[in-house]
């Protein structure tokens, strides 16, 4: 029988996923992992994920959609609080850092928007950056220039998966295929 290349099963603290796996142009089928609308998924997730927090972290920041649900599960389980950068300029905003991320999984470019009371909540902290799936690393080094810029350390990267990211030292539950 041939392997099911159209999905990819998962386990994470005893939750069983079949990952639907998405073509991307000529490089192959790309695993998908959705938090948001599973929270039996984030939360089981975010349970496992506690012990990969640095010591001595004193603040989280992620990057909305899919990392949101699960960095809110590891803030309200640690009691660590959590800044959150956007994807679109709110009107609200004061002050906003912006950065670009060079390239994203699916080759679409972003600009991340962090506002400015949150940046400043990053000043002098020891901050983790928090993400549901590392890929490229783009996102993350993003992530890095606002805790650089807002005045923070960064103690570390925590993900639920890295997905082929060598070049970070991404502490990870699972590593996931870059394609299949
Ligand atoms: O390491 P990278 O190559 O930067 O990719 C990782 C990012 O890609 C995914 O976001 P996605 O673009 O799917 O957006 P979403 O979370 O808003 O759905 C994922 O949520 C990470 O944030």
């Amino acid at each position: 029988m041939l392997p099911d290349m159209e999905h990819l099963t998962i386990t994470v603290g005893g939750v069983v996923r079949e990952l639907p796996t998405i073509p991307v142009g000529n490089v192959g089928r790309v695993p998908l992992v959705e938090f948001i609308g599973d929270s039996e998924l984030t939360n089981a997730a975010a349970q496992e994920m506690l012990a990969l927090i640095p010591a001595g972290t004193e603040i989280l920041l992620t990057v909305v959609t899919n990392a949101l649900p699960l960095t809110h599960e590891i803030s309200d389980r640690s009691g660590i609080p959590y800044v959150v950068a956007r994807k679109k300029r709110r009107t609200y905003m004061q002050d906003p850092l912006i950065q670009q991320v060079p390239t994203l999984t699916l080759g679409v470019g972003e600009t991340l928007w962090l506002d400015g009371p949150h940046a400043a909540r990053l000043r002098g902290k020891r901050v983790t950056i928090v993400q549901d799936v590392v890929s490229s690393g783009g996102t993350a080094q993003a992530l890095t220039r606002f805790v650089e810029r807002s005045g923070g350390t960064l103690l570390g990267y925590v993900a639920a998966f890295n997905q082929g990211s060598a070049a970070l030292p991404v502490r990870a539950l699972q590593t996931l295929p870059q394609h299949l």
